[in-house]
């Protein structure tokens, strides 16, 4: 028997060598099941040919990395790149925006996905909590979707001004107030989350919040209308879609607006727009962004398997 030997927070532990465990974090690296368990099997072999019985994770790393790179050079710094982050000490804090459509909620479960995070939570859900709370007679904008609130302003905005982005900034920054409780909560409790959606906008996230290295925002942007618009016809095909397709084709000039809008505000405030429209390359876009600034030295923590 291999036995591989970590340490957790400053506790060092011994466990079997597992192809199970080591290909499913294979997998995260984008290698398919299959080839992820062959691989495990392959280290495995080169383990026991070299006698080897005990070994410290950081050297059983350097044996993934090897094959990996004979595998995939990309593969191997898409490892790299996940192991870095997952050893990082301080919870992360992923914040994903973008307009109705533009595919947060779907990236955002792919990235959850890839680096392990279980919590995830979307401004809409956020919002309908509110909704509870809040009459529609204190705000009726919470009531509305981003794209309708300027239906309910109280004040109509001077006519330079375009209601429908007025309303759509009333509306989010009303929400923010919740986004910003679940990042405090998630930040005193230290466990990592993903928040996802139209809500998530540059500029409405409290300064002290954005300021740290752990919580990181990216704003996901689709310039190809027609994409975007496909996107909605996508999104209703799903099983488990309930919004009518009908109401989101009708806004969509409005929620084209807030897009634009939500990318000026990204570059205002130097947040990375990413264009969504290969989900793997939106990914990776936005791990490697993490790595560089998250999973770097001064965040790694002890190693972890
Ligand atoms: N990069 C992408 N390429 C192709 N389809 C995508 C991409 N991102 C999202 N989608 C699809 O677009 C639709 C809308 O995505 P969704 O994540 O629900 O949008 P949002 O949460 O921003 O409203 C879904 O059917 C989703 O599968
Ligand atoms: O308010 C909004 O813009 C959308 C956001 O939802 P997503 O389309 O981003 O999921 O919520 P709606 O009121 O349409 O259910």
């Amino acid at each position: 028997m291999i036995l591989v030997e970590g340490t957790v927070n400053g506790k060092k532990y011994t466990e079997p060598f597992s192809k199970g465990v080591l290909s499913r974090s294979l997998t995260r690296a984008e290698v398919g099941p299959n080839r992820a368990y062959a691989m495990a099997a392959i280290i495995e072999s080169k383990l026991k040919e070299n006698n080897i019985t005990k070994i410290s994770v950081d050297e059983l790393v350097e044996y993934i990395v090897t094959e990996l790179k004979k595998e995939n050079p990309l593969i191997a710094e898409k490892y790299i790149n996940w192991r870095r982050i997952r050893q990082s000490q301080e919870p992360l804090i992923i914040l994903i925006g973008g307009a109705s459509g533009i595919g947060t909620s779907s990236i955002a479960f792919e990235i959850a996905n890839r680096l392990g995070i279980k919590n995830m939570v979307s401004t809409d859900m956020i919002r309908e909590v509110m909704r509870k709370i809040v009459s529609k007679e204190l705000s009726p904008v919470i009531h509305e979707s981003s794209y309708t609130a300027c239906n309910v302003l109280r004040v109509p905005p001077p006519p330079e001004y375009d209601a429908i982005i007025v309303g759509y900034k009333s509306h989010v920054e009303t929400v923010s107030v919740g986004v910003e409780a679940v990042i405090e909560r998630a930040l005193k409790e230290g466990i990592s989350i993903i928040i996802e959606g139209v809500h998530i906008v540059p500029g409405f996230i409290r300064e002290d919040l954005m300021e740290k290295d752990n919580v990181v925002m990216f704003t996901l942007s689709l310039s190809n209308e027609k994409m975007h618009k496909g996107r909605f016809y996508s999104r209703c095909r799903q099983t488990w879609a309930r919004r009518p397709l009908q109401r989101y084709l009708e806004h969509f000039n409005a929620i084209r607006k807030t897009q634009n809008y939500i990318v000026s505000q990204a570059k205002t405030y130097d947040v990375p727009v990413i264009e969504n429209i290969d989900v793997i390359t939106t990914i990776d876009s936005i791990i490697k962004y993490i790595t560089k600034t998250y999973g770097g030295e001064k965040n790694v923590g002890k190693q972890e398997s």
